[in-house]
């Protein structure tokens, strides 16, 4: 059993085409089936330490994997039973169901065991499951003590993170072979409780991956505060949320960090305060620039959102400064040399790129083509996407980020790590989201933004 953290996720297409890459080099849908539902078999019967078990069969290969699991766990000495949507439509489902010697029950009126197997659907599921499916399944997870789906809760899209209709919320989530979108994506990820991958015999690869602990050194014994790397923030007209984002910088490791902001919020006195002057963004030690964070949408931040977009150095464009990026400064932040990291929620997100099409991880991918920067597609999920290059997910976090200011952390945290390595913006996107989630799980609930950007000191030591 894998935990998620940097695996690659597959689509239902490209599981697809790998399981035809298998079979190409001589395995069959039979074995990779047979080693699918014993390695699920094996979970379970640990887990279930002797309690009953009810297996859910549908008509495709997920099926036909929930026959072998059944199959496996009676063989083991376990009371299981079966119930299903009807005969097995696949060969591999036929031959499975065969391997299955007990009774079959309907699934209309089926009686709920402690331990619930979902093997309805999986990859293959194109639409809503039928009332009488979708009602049994609900009653037999909501009764049971653990429940625990084979690849995917049916009822799921795999791809986009989309729910068909009414899906219960699983315990565990077993993925065969490799993560799936949905595992990650909202609101599907919300209903696969912990997800755990069980390796299949196939090669999974993709340039789409889970986020992944980065691998951030600590200060070498001859840093400076400046080779740590310097981060200006440049603030307007909330100061409070430029402070977030500086305090956030230099607890997430910078060297240095210049606040060029007016007035308003103390910030830790670490922190160098200077009113904001064009000429300040032209220090050649700024290893990287934060912009957006309580700037403020009026004419001065337009000038600033200028300043900034022809400054030498990488660039952090968040919050205010991205309602302010038209099609001129987005031409602007494409032509830059240094590198770009927008970092925007769904509403800056749509605003910027429009709704477009696919899922959140597809329109990450057009935004960061189009926009030639790195793309930080925040919420529940979020999505980090270079352009014409890698993705990655971030898994479910704490929900309690949901409070305001929490972006202006990000944002800050994000700075700090581009500072020390400019050349890598992706790199440094991916290791401000760890750093982030990180510092949130560790305070856990009730928190506000001032205490997470506090806590992202520990995260970082952590590393
Ligand atoms: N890839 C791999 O490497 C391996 C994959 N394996 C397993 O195979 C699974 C994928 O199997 P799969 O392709 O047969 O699809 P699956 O999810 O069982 O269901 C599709 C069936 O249901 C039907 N159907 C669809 N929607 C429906 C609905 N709402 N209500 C009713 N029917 C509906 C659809 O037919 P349709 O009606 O759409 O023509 C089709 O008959 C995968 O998740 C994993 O568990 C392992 O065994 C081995 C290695
Ligand atoms: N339900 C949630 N679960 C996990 N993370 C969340 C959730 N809601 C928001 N977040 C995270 O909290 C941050 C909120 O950022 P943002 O919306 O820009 O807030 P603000 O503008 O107030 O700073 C983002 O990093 C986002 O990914
Ligand atoms: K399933």
């Amino acid at each position: 059993m894998t935990p998620l953290a940097g695996q690659p996720i597959l689509t239902a297409g490209e599981m697809r085409a790998t399981e035809a890459a298998a079979i190409d080099r001589g395995a069959t849908v039979d074995s990779l089936m047979a080693r699918a539902g014993h390695a699920v078999a094996a979970v379970v019967l640990r887990l279930a330490s002797g309690s009953p078990v009810l297996v859910l069969c549908g008509p495709g290969n997920n099926g036909g994997d929930g026959y072998v699991v059944a199959a496996a766990l009676a063989a083991a000495g376990l009371a299981v039973r079966v119930a299903a949507t009807g005969a097995p439509m696949s060969d591999a489902a036929k031959n499975a169901r065969a391997g299955w010697t007990g009774p079959v029950e309907t699934l209309a009126d089926v009686a709920p065991a402690p331990i619930l197997v979902d093997a309805l659907f999986g990859t293959g599921l194109s639409r809503a499951l039928d009332s009488t499916a979708s009602a049994a399944l609900g009653r037999c997870v909501a009764a049971a003590r653990l429940s625990i789906a084979v690849d995917l809760p049916s009822g799921v899209a795999t791809d986009d993170g989309v729910l068909f209709g009414m899906v219960p919320a699983f315990d565990l989530t077993l993925t065969l072979g490799a993560a799936k979108p949905s595992h990650l994506l909202q609101p599907a990820a919300s209903r696969c409780g912990q997800v755990r991958i069980l390796d299949i015999g196939i090669a999974a690869e993709s340039s789409v991956e889970t986020l992944a602990r980065p691998g951030l050194p600590p200060p070498g014994p001859q840093a400076h505060k400046y080779s740590r790397g310097m981060v200006a923030i440049v603030g307007g007209a909330m100061p409070g949320a430029a402070a977030l984002a500086a305090e956030a910088a230099l607890r997430s490791g910078a060297g240095y960090v210049l606040l060029l902001a007016e007035g308003g919020a103390q910030a830790p006195h670490a922190i160098v305060r200077r009113p904001f002057s064009p000429e300040a963004l032209n220090d050649k030690r700024i290893g990287a620039l934060v912009i957006g964070p309580g700037l403020g949408r009026d004419a001065e931040a337009e000038a600033r959102l200028d300043h900034a977009l022809g400054a030498p150095c990488p660039l952090v464009i968040d919050g205010d400064a991205l309602h302010l990026l038209d099609d001129r400064r987005l031409a602007l932040v494409r032509d830059r040399d240094a590198a770009v990291i927008m970092t925007p929620h769904s509403g800056e997100f749509d605003a910027l790129f429009g709704a477009g099409t696919g899922s959140k991880i597809d329109r990450a991918r057009a935004a960061a083509d189009r926009a030639g920067a790195t793309i930080v597609f925040k919420g529940a999920d979020t999505v980090i996407a270079a352009p014409q290059g890698p993705v990655r997910l971030a898994g479910a976090g704490n929900p309690w980020l949901s409070t305001a200011g929490t972006g202006d952390v990000l944002a800050g945290a994000i700075g700090a790590v581009l500072a020390g390595q400019p050349e890598a913006p992706f790199e440094a996107a991916c290791a401000g989201v760890w750093l982030h989630a990180e510092a949130a799980r560790r305070i856990g609930a009730a928190f506000i933004a001032d205490d997470l950007a506090r806590a992202l000191t520990a995260a970082r030591a952590s590393l």
